[in-house]
């Protein structure tokens, strides 16, 4: 009998490596620099850009999604990108592919912008909210803040029509203003957010996080803050903004798998490629432990299938015993195994399972109300119209949210 094989539906890529024009204090990847150290300068050649994409286009007939990141991609040149949107046609066979741009935004211009709106990318945009925010961690390599610059080209984005997506991380210090972050995006324009909580080891002292880590007890004020927000904003009856988080933990009130990989029940749903072709089981297990093979040599749906990108992936459901028996375990099954290994009490203890437990407990009733509003439209849509719509419940969902 022929072998089962799970599809690639999602690939993170790293042309340039950990190559960055910044110099962020809380970055987790430009550290990996020490793992490429017979090259200065790391960059993807056209010939492994096009054999990942061959590889990945080829690989099933489900809609794929490539997110372009590092690093920072837009190094690369816009001309990079456009041998990529070549090799996507040249390779593909009529299935649907995605492209996100995940940067810091500071080479962006117009020839950029009008690129991405053409071939319909989403920008992931690192803003961390409004100047003292943003500027409080996002330096240049001068240690200049780089707010102006990119809140500059976020607008430029959004004038030309562009998708942008406001990527936030979470820390110390932007854990206190919720709201002002909140009303600050939405002011701009920029109604889809992504927050993301920062814990790192401290440098000094691996027994301890960095100071500018993410207090859990803050995480979790922070995001009932946010969520509050979110649902005063919703017009008759439906969201006016997107918070990716919120929406992720919506998917499981509903029964489907969220969309955020921390709250999912196993990792590796996707694969990282970085700049040299080397394939890796996640963003931030860029190691030789974790990693798969190499794109020149290996095939990359067997590396997604391979043993060892398995227990990766089954390692998420290794949790103390207390998340078993947790009445929010099928909400974050512990949620990301990163965050696990950093808390200095308890290695196995998630780091964020304090602010879980506080969110979940908040937004429950809501949830639930949301859920059962969501069923009821779907039991009248199945009955006005018992084909379409039935196959693909995450569309549904995203009419839902829309
Ligand atoms: C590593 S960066 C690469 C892309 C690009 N240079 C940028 O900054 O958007 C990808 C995302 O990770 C976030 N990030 C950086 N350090 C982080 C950390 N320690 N924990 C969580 N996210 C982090 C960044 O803010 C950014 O949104
Ligand atoms: S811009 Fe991105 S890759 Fe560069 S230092 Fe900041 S977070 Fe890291
Ligand atoms: S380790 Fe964290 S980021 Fe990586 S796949 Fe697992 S949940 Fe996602
Ligand atoms: S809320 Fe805490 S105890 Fe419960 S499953 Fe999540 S991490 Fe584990």
């Amino acid at each position: 009998m022929a072998k089962k094989y799970k599809p690639l539906n999602s690939v993170l890529v790293k042309p340039t490596g950990p190559d960055c024009n910044l110099n962020c204090t809380y970055c987790f990847y430009l550290e990996k620099a020490d793992l490429f150290t017979e090259q200065k300068v790391h960059r993807m050649t056209e010939d492994t850009l096009e054999e990942m994409v061959r590889q990945v286009m080829q690989q099933s007939d489900e809609a794929v999604s490539f997110g372009w990141q590092g690093g920072e991609p837009t190094q690369m040149g816009v001309e990079f990108f456009q041998k990529a949107v070549d090799f996507e046609i040249k390779y593909g066979h009529g299935q649907s592919v995605g492209n996100g741009l995940q940067t810091n935004g500071l080479l962006l211009n117009s020839d950029w912008a009008k690129f991405l709106k053409k071939y319909d990318w989403l920008v992931g945009l690192s803003l961390d909210g409004p100047q003292h925010i943003h500027d409080k961690y996002r330096f240049d390599k001068a240690g200049k803040g780089t707010w102006e610059r990119v809140e500059r080209n976020a607008k430029m984005l959004l004038e030309e029509g562009v998708s942008v997506n406001a990527m936030c991380c979470i820390t110390d210090y932007s854990s206190q203003y919720a709201e002002e972050l909140y009303n600050y995006y939405k002011g701009l324009g920029l109604t889809f957010m992504q927050f993301i909580p920062v814990v790192e080891t401290d440098k000094n002292d691996p027994t301890m996080a960095a100071p500018f880590s993410l207090d859990p007890v803050d995480y979790g004020h922070f995001m009932i803050e946010l969520f509050d927000l979110w649902i005063n904003d919703f017009k008759d009856g439906q969201p006016t903004t997107s918070i990716r988080f919120f929406e992720s933990i919506f998917h499981s009130y509903v029964g489907m798998e969220a969309p955020e990989c921390a709250l999912m029940k196993e990792c590796g749903p996707y694969v990282v490629v970085e700049h040299n072709g080397n394939v890796y089981s996640c963003d931030f297990f860029v190691e030789p432990k974790f990693k798969l093979g190499n794109i020149q040599h290996d095939r990359i749906i067997n590396m997604l299938n391979s043993k060892r990108q398995q227990s990766f992936g089954a390692a998420k459901a290794n949790v103390p015993r207390k998340c078993k028996m947790c009445e929010w375990y099928t909400k974050c099954y512990g949620g990301c195994t990163k965050d696990r290994v950093k808390d200095p009490s308890d290695n196995r203890q998630p780091r964020f399972c304090t602010a879980y437990k506080m969110i979940f407990k908040h937004v429950d009733p809501v949830m639930k109300s949301m859920a059962a509003q969501w069923k009821e439209q779907q039991a009248q849509m199945q009955a006005q119209q018992s084909s379409a719509q039935q196959g693909n419940t995450y569309n549904a969902f995203d009419d839902f949210v829309k």
